[in-house]
């Protein structure tokens, strides 16, 4: 009996042995790391893009590496990105801890399953109606609204003479406007405290998250470094004082509908944050790691309402239809999950494409050539401040790109999630790895673009002047999750430069950037270095 019982352990044990070998055989191949936190040390902190685009070289198109407490795999090659993310296998999240510990899986950004699909659904259809697809014939009333937001830019550079001007700040400022018209339906008065304050939280939580990087693969950072801690307090603290904002904005835009809040809808926190001063004000707390807090008070009756449609009313009324028709989906349109979506869109739309403008501008003052002509294109096909149509300006369009190649602001990109074992060719993918879709290798592959670190905008034109798209561009990803506001980011950069363009000529007021600075600084998105211009009116 005890020989047949030791038999039976040995043969079970060898067979998990033989089991967990050829697994581990079948994963990609990558390097080793250490115990606990596996690769985590060896990753440049800083540039963790130029780290894993290393690595590529070594391992190829695909490996493999543990990072903390999650397996990531990295993919550098674009056509292996778009397999891998147009299946469901891979239309999930990396399970990180600032993503999934803070955000809950609310959302669009960090959604998954069910909810996730219904929330694209229908962000993709309102984004359409709003006039962000090609052929739509509300195009011309968002081109419209895109035109007021810059005229905002304009008169401000043009009451500041020959002042030295932080031109992306002034940029970000009234493109924001726009982006809180399509989201919210409000507008901030120029020069409010409160849009100042709530721009400084987003910029802030999107540098802390950045700098936290480690945390997300070894949560338990938080309870040993005081330094961690103190980010994730700050970020917890700012996601709590946007969501005031938030809960204040729906409930103006749900009295300006006539809607009641349906029965099950409520979010615990809203009620209470709107119970707190009953003249309806705000308190608004600015918490930093970097400077003293500070508060002022917000009397949400300063937002100026627009007429044109919103993120916000196209949900309220989604809401209402749901609940009352008993719809078992109505658990998606909580007020829960609306706080986390506005946040979610407000935060992919406009950090993204105030980085990419940023970017644009520097490129465009240490390229004054390429300006003038970029400018000669704008003026001889739009001699009239007209709307424009971006497919008329493939110049343009092509210095954009070029910009998005060579600074990739996600330069690792935005990893999904596996949610389920999977196999990429012969290789085993489990389930909850992170795969890292590397935009730096990528889009720098001297394979693919010829000296690759050259700013050579030409590259995006083909020989009978229009723009070209090559495969392996892929600022906005590719698959079942790509960016559905790609079309909007190309209108708002296009509507932006071409108008400022005609106006004002743009140089540089800072000395010229190191190539060190060049190399931009990661947080969420990759900043470039924080330079101050001269606008010269043409
Ligand atoms: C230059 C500007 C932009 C860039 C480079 C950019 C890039 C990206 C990337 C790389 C992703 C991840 C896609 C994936 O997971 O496979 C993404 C997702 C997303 N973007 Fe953008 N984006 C930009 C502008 C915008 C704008 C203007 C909006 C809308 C107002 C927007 C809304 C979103 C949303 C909602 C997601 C999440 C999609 C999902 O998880 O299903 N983005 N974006």
């Amino acid at each position: 009996m005890d020989l047949y019982f030791i038999w039976l352990v040995t043969f079970v044990a060898g067979f998990w042995i033989f089991k967990k070998i050829k697994e581990w055989q079948n994963l990609p191949p990558g390097p080793w790391g250490l115990p606990i936190v596996g690769y985590l040390p060896f990753i440049d902190r800083y540039h963790p893009h130029i780290t894993l685009t290393n690595l590529s070289k070594t391992y190829g198109a695909i490996y493999g590496l543990k990072m903390g407490s999650i397996y990531a795999v990295v993919l550098s090659d674009h056509k292996l990105v778009g397999d891998t993310f147009s299946k469901d296998s891979f239309s999930g999240r990396a399970p990180l801890y600032l993503t999934h510990g803070l955000m809950n899986g609310n959302g669009i950004i960090c959604a998954e399953g069910g909810l996730w699909r219904d929330q694209r659904k229908l962000i993709t259809s309102w984004l359409k109606s709003f006039g962000m697809s090609k052929h739509s014939v509300s195009r011309e009333k968002l081109e419209k609204r895109i035109a007021s937001g810059v005229y905002e830019i304009l008169e401000n550079i043009e009451k500041t003479s020959d002042a030295a001007l932080d031109l992306p700040h002034m940029l970000t400022n009234s493109l924001g406007n726009v982006v809180n018209e399509i989201i919210f339906g409000f507008k901030f008065p120029p020069e409010d405290k409160t849009w100042q304050w709530f721009r400084q939280i987003q910029e802030e939580g999107c540098h802390e998250m950045g700098v936290a990087g480690v945390v997300n693969f070894l949560p338990f950072i938080r309870h040993v470094s005081p330094s961690t801690r103190k980010t994730i307090e700050v970020l917890v603290r700012g996601q709590a004082q946007t969501h005031t904002l938030y809960a204040s904005m729906i409930d103006r835009r749900r009295k300006m509908l006539g809607l009641e809040k349906p029965k099950g809808a409520e979010y615990a926190p809203h009620e209470n944050l709107l119970k707190l001063y009953p003249n309806g004000h705000i308190k608004c707390i600015k918490y930093s790691k970097v400077s003293p807090n500070t508060e002022h008070f917000f009397d949400p009756n300063t937002l100026i309402p627009t007429e044109g449609d919103c993120i916000l009313d196209n949900f309220l009324l989604e809401q209402k239809k749901r609940f009352e028709s008993g719809d078992p989906t109505a658990l998606y349109m909580r007020d829960e999950q609306l706080h986390f979506l506005l946040a979610d869109m407000f935060g992919a739309g406009l950090d993204t494409t105030s980085v990419t403008l940023a970017w644009f501008l520097l490129y465009m003052a240490l390229f004054p050539e390429e300006q003038e002509e970029i400018r000669k294109e704008i003026l001889s096909v739009y001699p009239y401040d007209d709307d424009v149509d971006s497919s008329r300006l493939p110049l343009l369009m092509a210095a954009i790109c070029e910009t998005q190649r060579i600074r990739s602001i996600v330069p690792v990109g935005i990893p999904h999630g596996c949610i389920e074992d999977a196999y990429l060719g012969n290789y085993r993918i489990p389930k909850n790895a992170m795969v890292i879709p590397l935009q730096w290798a990528i889009h720098m592959d001297p394979n693919v673009w010829e000296e690759p670190e050259k700013f050579k905008p030409r590259r995006f034109l083909a020989q009978d002047g229009s723009l070209l798209k090559p495969q392996e561009f892929i600022p906005f990803q590719t698959g079942k999750r790509m960016c559905p506001g790609d079309e909007l980011s190309r209108m708002l950069s296009c509507g932006l430069v071409s108008r400022l363009f005609r106006k004002q000529r743009i140089r540089l007021a800072s000395k010229i950037p190191t190539a060190e600075e060049m190399r931009g600084t990661v947080g969420v998105t990759l900043a470039p270095p924080p330079v101050k211009y001269y606008c010269e009116p043409i």
